[in-house]
């Protein structure tokens, strides 16, 4: 490359950050307008509220006016959300506007035109001409899949055909390019060394400009409805699916946002660390949520095992755990519904109490249910049965309000609850004392029975967890007795184990018609391996519209045995019922040195089939002692070391007792020292500690593993250390009181450097 080229490049670099430089002129002023208008709104919005506070629920009117402040106010606050964003992306071009320039020549043309591909589109100022070119735009796939010569690209018009004749690289710094070349390879390597040899810091990074292209295959798939993505650690699992959100968001701007795309997320610390890509591509992040929140939400009031405590407890599946996180419990599901609409199950009613007496006993409840058609679905019998009582309710209001407990209520209560009772009613509206008595018994009893309604409304007429109980004991299992008191006894103290939850949703949901979410349209699971096919099942149905893409790497499982890709997809599309499935296998590890990954590949017993990015680095290191003492001593001297030298360091362990007790060991010698739980939701830098299922997703400059023993691991945990060792990215070390425990195999021996300190 000439310096007359870098020259030339450069001056239009210059040029470019001259326009984004108007733009963010204009931006701002914009931006400053929409906050006025915002406050404006908001301010109406706060007045009107206001007026009848006390009245809302009678008046339908200023109900309407109400929904309509807060449709201008929801308006305008996208409104200005929208300009802080295109701020932001501005801001983000000015530091960097592109890195990669692709000339085309199309058919019929005579000369190459030179197109920039950056993080985001960019006009110039009189939007005559594209100065950059957003990277999601079809033309820039054929910066990330195009060799020189003749290439095609999918566009909405169908395939383009054109001809590369350059592929150029760039990083640009401060507006300063400080490397450039041209290339034929999809994304050059050099530039992927660089990225990759950066420092972490606690927030994910967008891949954009070195998309390789397997991971492309993920991102700009949009035409499978289930997507699998089996990658080793580091592949860019995570990393793809980001990008590919960001992606699909670009091409469907009318008909799908944010808001319609959910990630289930392994945990809360993974969903901080990767809350910044979508924002830094000028987009609004999706939703997300972990198992542990979802579950939570669907059985308010009981405390759900989380997939921590379970891996507390717990690592190996008994048959029944088995059987009930297949998919054949979830037909077992189907099949006892099939029963109880052939009335040889009958659903659980329960007596709905108020002031702890009957009110609708559960034998009435079940006559009416009775009386419904037998032609219906066993949710429209139950829908059915909650209208009538609801209706019913309706005119026992009437009786009640008779009743002598109104008039004892009615007699304790103060002027200013009287006042409020009688509404925008004032005394001169009611002709006799005995009229206005008659009113105030109404409103009265229908206030307090509002407790029934809600009970009604909310099913509480039928107890989900006795028809669970009925159910399990129905299962061909051997002790389903057992299994069922089990539960119950559980529930006695508000608990409830995983392995319950999803039968017990989809029970619910069958039998209620509910639980079903048509808003969103894709759903994305990380970390498959961690939920059973159960939940999968249940997932489906919770979100029946949804695309799916779930990504997994057996070999990081904590549960779940190891499944080939094609079997996994098999089952997959079976449980999902996809019609259009698809298999990405990624198995080239870029976060990793090369020395690192090559360490943690020869743990598995496949691991041949994982391709380690070339980016050298220090050869890991085992530290061995026989004394407790000099352990410690170690453990300080790494911990103080690999913090001289990185950033974030984190002690890994097998679970959360280990990492309370070396907390413990380096308070007080170690600066910057946290110690995480399942209830952190962000990722302090210095030293951490935590233990391993929480470090799922996430990486660190350099991991120490405290004790890799015989005493401290097992055959078993394979699937443990690798997850370990493959979360760090320059520097990997691991200490052994004692011999060393078989997990390390004498191939991955050969490939650390092992250390021997005072071993008698
Ligand atoms: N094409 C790429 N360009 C630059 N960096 C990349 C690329 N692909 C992956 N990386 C980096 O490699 C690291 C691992 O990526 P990511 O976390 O997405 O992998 P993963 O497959 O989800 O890993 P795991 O399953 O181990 O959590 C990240 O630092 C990511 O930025």
């Amino acid at each position: 490359m000439t310096d007359q080229e870098l020259q030339t490049e450069q001056a239009r670099v210059d040029l470019v950050i001259q326009a984004i430089d108007e733009q963010i002129i204009q931006t701002k002023a914009a931006v400053k307008k929409a906050h006025a208008e915002t406050r404006a709104v908001e301010k109406n919005y706060g007045a009107n509220t206001s007026i009848n506070r006390y009245e809302i629920d009678d008046i339908a009117e200023s109900r309407a006016e109400i929904e309509q402040q807060r449709r201008l106010l929801f308006q305008a606050s996208e409104n200005e959300d929208i300009l802080k964003r295109q701020l932001a992306t501005l801001q983000e071009l000015r530091h960097s506007p592109y890195f990669g320039r692709i000339d085309i020549l199309d058919p019929g043309e005579k000369e190459p035109e030179s197109l920039y591909i950056g993080v985001a589109s960019l006009m110039n100022n009189d939007k005559s001409d594209f100065l950059i070119y957003d990277w999601r735009a079809p033309i820039s796939g054929v910066y990330y899949n195009g060799t020189l010569g003749t290439v095609t690209y999918p566009t909405p018009n169908g395939s383009q055909t054109t001809k590369l004749v350059k592929k150029r690289q760039f990083t640009i710094v401060n507006g300063k390019i400080t490397n450039m070349f041209d290339t034929n390879e999809t994304v050059g390597d050099e530039m992927l060394q660089a990225a990759l040899g950066r420092q972490n810091d606690q927030y994910m990074q967008s891949i954009v400009a070195t998309i390789q292209q397997e991971q492309n295959d993920i991102i700009r798939n949009t035409t499978s409805d289930l997507l699998v993505v089996q990658g080793v650690a580091g592949s860019g699992k995570t990393s793809a699916i980001l990008q590919r959100i960001a992606y699909l968001l670009f091409h469907s701007r009318d008909s799908l946002n944010a808001d319609q795309i959910v990630l289930f997320s392994p945990n809360l610390l993974f969903s901080q660390y990767i809350s910044q890509v979508l924002p830094k591509l000028g987009e609004k992040n999706m939703r997300q949520v972990t198992l542990a929140g979802f579950l939570r939400r669907r059985f308010e009031g009981l405390k759900v095992e989380t997939l921590f405590e379970r891996y507390e407890k717990d690592t190996a599946s008994n048959p029944t755990q088995k059987y009930l996180e297949s998919a054949a419990v979830m037909k077992a599901v189907e099949a006892y519904l099939a029963n109880m609409q052939a009335k040889t199950v009958q659903p659980a009613f329960i007596t709905v109490t108020f002031n702890e007496t009957p009110f609708f006993t559960a034998d009435h409840i079940q006559s009416i249910y009775d009386a419904q058609p037998a032609s219906m679905a066993v949710a429209d019998r139950l829908l059915a049965t909650k209208n009538a009582l609801i209706k019913e309710l309706k005119g026992r209001i009437r009786e009640e309000a008779k009743k002598d407990w109104v008039a004892k209520e009615l007699d304790e209560l103060t002027t200013q609850q009287i006042t409020k009772l009688m509404g925008k009613h004032s005394v001169d509206d009611f002709n006799s004392p005995d009229h206005l008595n008659h009113y105030l018994a109404r409103r009265w009893a229908h206030k307090r029975l509002r407790t029934v309604y809600d009970a009604l409304f909310n099913n509480y007429f039928i107890d989900f967890y006795a028809q669970y109980h009925h159910f399990l004991q129905t299962l061909p299992l051997e002790h389903a007795n057992q299994i069922a008191k089990a539960f119950y006894n559980q529930l006695e103290w508000h608990q409830i184990s995983l392995v319950h939850t999803a039968p017990l949703m989809y029970l619910r949901d069958l039998m209620s018609a509910s639980g079903i979410n048509r808003a969103f349209q894709y759903v994305f699971i990380d970390e498959m391996q961690d939920y059973s096919p159960a939940m999968l099942v249940y997932l489906h149905h919770a979100f029946p519209l949804a695309k799916f893409t779930i990504l997994g790497d057996s070999e990081q499982a904590l549960f779940y045995p190891l499944k080939l890709p094609a079997e996994l997809l098999k089952q997959t599309q079976t449980i999902l019922a996809a019609k259009h499935p698809r298999l990405v296998t990624l198995r080239r590890a870029y976060r990793s040195t090369k020395e690192i990954t090559d360490f943690a590949k020869a743990l598995l017993p496949d691991g041949d089939q994982i391709v380690s990015f070339t980016r050298h680095g220090e050869v890991p290191e085992l530290i061995m002692t026989n004394k407790g003492e000099e352990w410690q001593v170690n453990l300080i001297e790494t911990v103080k070391k690999a913090r001289s030298k990185y950033a974030t360091v984190a002690l890994l362990t097998k679970n959360q007792g280990v990492a309370q007790k070396i907390y413990q060991l380096l308070y007080g010698k170690i600066a910057k020292l946290t110690v995480l739980s399942d209830q952190d939701s962000s990722l302090p830098t210095g030293v951490i500690i935590l233990p391993t299922y929480l470090a799922k997703g996430l990486e660190f400059d350099a991991v120490i593993i405290p004790d890799v023993s015989q005493q401290a691991m097992s055959l078993d945990d394979t699937g443990l250390l690798y997850t370990m060792a493959s979360r760090a990215m320059h520097q990997l070390t691991l200490l052994s009181q004692g011999p060393v425990s078989p997990v390390i195999t004498p191939a991955a021996r050969k490939l650390i450097q092992i250390k021997m300190t005072n071993l008698q």
